[in-house]
């Protein structure tokens, strides 16, 4: 898909395709929509990413808060959205033992509880190994710090499911 293309897309059509670049956070799609046009793909990309930058932070916790656990109730449920099925499935979440699961929910639990929202890792560049590792280091962290880490990663999964839409190769950062 090219820029032209983006740029031509009424608003239903871009909120559809673009609605699931940052999980299960529907306003930010219809208020990137309102800067076009965009000059280029990464233009896009940008867009999508200042609008989180510019939130205050309880916006930002909000923005995290849309996100659902990686191994969590969502999973168990097949309750997911289709994007993030898939990336925890390559994380192999989808394959946990019980005696897994259970302490990935405690470590979950731990992390919630000390930052007021999920714990958020882009799970396609991740493994079953370094997901809970990642959890039980970042538990340490300064908040402040933890909130910029955490929104991090919300920008590499976005980054990753705009270069799925696109059809273009998200760089590894
Ligand atoms: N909690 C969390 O990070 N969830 C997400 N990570 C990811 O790669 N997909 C998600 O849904």
């Amino acid at each position: 898909m090219d820029i032209e293309k983006v740029n031509s897309m009424d608003f239903g059509e871009f909120v559809d395709v673009f609605g699931s670049v940052t999980e299960r956070c529907p306003l930010i799609a219809p208020a990137v929509r309102s800067q076009r046009p965009f000059s280029d793909l990464e233009d896009l990309e940008q867009h999508f990413f200042a609008f989180t930058d510019a939130l205050p932070q309880s916006g930002q916790e909000g923005v995290l808060r849309c996100h659902p656990d990686l191994a969590g109730r969502e999973l168990q449920r097949g309750e997911l959205s289709a994007e993030s099925q898939r990336e925890q499935s390559a994380a192999g979440h989808t394959s946990l033992g019980a005696a897994e699961r259970l302490w990935l929910a405690e470590l979950n639990a731990q992390y919630r509880a000390r930052s007021g929202f999920p714990f958020a890792l882009a799970a396609r560049l991740s493994d079953r190994a370094a997901v809970p590792r990642e959890r039980a280091r970042r538990l340490h962290c300064p908040p402040p710090q933890e909130l910029n880490t955490a929104l991090g990663e919300v920008k590499k999964i976005g980054r990753r499911r705009l270069a799925d839409l696109l059809g273009s190769h998200a760089t590894e950062s």
